[in-house]
Order: structure tokens, then sequence, then C-alpha cells
């Protein structure tokens, strides 16, 4: 029988941490080392993030952007553990000390570790490249404590939907909208939220034609599935070369 994996989790007085320390303790392949939280926080069972460090093979976070990119530059600093991020809402200056890190140590990030979300991605993808002269609107639901706007998910499926089309979304990307705004160019990929109550992620993707709306669509039931796809890049990053991989790479999906 292999030694489980030593898992540290970040952020575990989380929404999140708390449901990953519940998946883990049911997970025979996972031992959970070290719960950390904020830097001097007391609670019971809860350690140090440096401490959780030195005890963990990989660390699995769900906290914020800053605190992320923190841990990151902290494990590449030790030349271990690996890293499975979760965090979302990242600035271009929060990613690009996670992606220095990730010359030392491998890191898993993704907006969202759902299966289903993950596949719809695929979908996405390949729905933009065919329906090209289509308008793409995508529309995003979460619980009233959610912090970020759009969704990471939905800035996942964003992208997805750019590289079908074969440009940036940086350059098509169409955030928010108010006001008179003028009729809708060409090309554009918009996004819309909605926050309230406890919403657990809801997410679609319209292609809108003139005649025809075709629409795909993913709703989370609980926050069980993020993190049982947060133990499956947990378990495929262990051991892995440094780099900065993603739940494609996890899932051995290709570009569609
Ligand atoms: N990729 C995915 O599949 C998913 C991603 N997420 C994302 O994960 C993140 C967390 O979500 P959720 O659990 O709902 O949010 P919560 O606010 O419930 O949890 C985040 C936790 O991180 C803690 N935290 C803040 N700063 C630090 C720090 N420096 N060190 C350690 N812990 C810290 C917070 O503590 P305090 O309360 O004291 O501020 C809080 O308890 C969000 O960005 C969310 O969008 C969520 C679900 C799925
Ligand atoms: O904050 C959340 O709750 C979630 N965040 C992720 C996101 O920003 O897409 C994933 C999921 O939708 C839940």
């Amino acid at each position: 029988m292999p030694q489980p994996l030593r898992i540290a989790i970040a952020g575990a007085l989380g929404r999140m941490g708390r449901q990953m320390a519940e998946t883990i303790a049911a997970d025979p392949r996972l031992q959970l080392v070290a719960r950390s939280h904020r830097p001097g926080s007391a609670g019971e069972a809860l350690v140090e993030r440096d401490a959780a460090l030195a005890l963990a093979d990989v660390v699995i976070d769900f906290t914020t952007p800053a605190a992320s990119a923190e841990l990151a530059k902290a494990c590449a600093a030790r030349g271990r553990p690996a890293l499975v991020i979760g965090s979302t809402g990242f600035s271009a200056s929060e990613l690009a000390p996670i992606a220095e890190a990730a010359k030392k140590i491998a890191i898993v990030r993704s907006g969202s570790y759902s299966l289903g979300l993950n596949m719809l991605t695929g979908l996405v993808e390949r729905a933009a490249r065919a329906l090209d002269d289509c308008d793409i609107e995508i529309l995003e639901a979460h619980h009233r404590f959610k912090v970020d706007a759009p969704s990471g998910t939905a800035l996942m499926l964003g992208e997805a939907a750019a590289r079908g089309r074969g440009v940036e979304l940086d350059d098509v990307g169409k955030r928010a909208r108010d006001g008179l705004i003028g009729p809708r160019p060409a090309g554009e990929i918009g996004f819309a939220v909605l926050r309230g109550g406890s919403i657990v992620g809801e997410h679609s993707v319209s292609f809108l034609a003139e005649s025809e709306t075709l629409t795909l669509s993913h709703a989370a039931g609980d926050r069980s599935m993020f993190a049982r796809g947060a133990i499956a890049a947990a378990l495929w990053v262990a051991g892995r070369p440094p780099g900065e991989y993603d739940m494609r790479d996890v899932l051995g999906f290709g570009a569609s």
C-alpha cells in the first residue's frame, strides 16, 4: 500500500478550506498533515503557514490572490511543496510572482476544479470556433459573500471562447456595461454578474445569432466537487517538474 500523500490546507477556516478538510478526511490516498490560516491566527489544530509547508507534499490553497501569491513565493523559496491554487480574482501583478515561483515548484492553478465545468470549457471553445459570427455572452451567479467579479470560472469560459475565435480575451472581453453604451461591437465577449443568497456557482455561455440562441450551462450543487477536483490536481502535481499547470493538464484534455 503506497504512503498517503501529505496535504496541507491554506485558508483552512474558509468555506472551501472547511470543505477540503472534510473531503480529504474521507480519502484514504491522503493524509491531512496541517491546516493553516491567516498569519498569527489561533484555532483548534491550526499551524503557522511555514510550519505547514515543512510537513506537506502538496498545499491546497483557497484564500485570496494576495495570500496565494505570498504562499507561492514561500514554497518557491524552499523548493517545495507543490501547490494547488484555487483562489480567484488575480490582477496581473499578483499572477507575476506565481509564474516566477513556477520556475522552482510545480503549481496547478484553476478558476474551477469542477470536472463538468472543465469539460464545458472544451465545448465552449468548439462552439466559439464553429459559430464564428454569433455574439457570445457569459452569465455567472454566486452567493452574496463572493468578493471578485467576474468569477474565475467565467473568465476561464471567456478564455476558452477567445481561444476558439483565435483572439485574446483582453482585446475583446467586455466586463461591464452601463449607460448609453451604443450598439454591441461584433466579436465582443460580454460578461454579466449576479450576486445573492447561497448560490454555489452557476455559469452559462450563450451564442446568439439572428434567429437562434445556443446556451451551454453548468450549475454547482455543492462545494464537494471543487474539493474532489483539487484533490485530483494534488495527486497529479506531486513530484511533477516545476511549471504552471491547469486542470486541462490534470485531466488530460488537449486543445479541442
Ligand atoms: N477554483 C475553484 O474551484 C474554487 C475557487 N474558489 C475561490 O477560492 C477562494 C476562497 O473561497 P471561499 O472559501 O469561498 O472564501 P472564504 O472567504 O470563505 O475563505 C477564504 C479564507 O482565506 C483566508 N485568508 C485570507 N487571507 C489569508 C492569508 N494571508 N493566509 C491564510 N488565509 C487567509 C480568509 O480568512 P479571513 O476570513 O480571516 O479573512 C478566509 O477564511 C475565492 O477566491 C474563491 O473564488 C472557491 C470555490 C471553488
Ligand atoms: O467564490 C466561489 O464561491 C467560487 N469561486 C470560483 C470562481 O470564481 O469561479 C469557483 C466557483 O464558481 C465558486
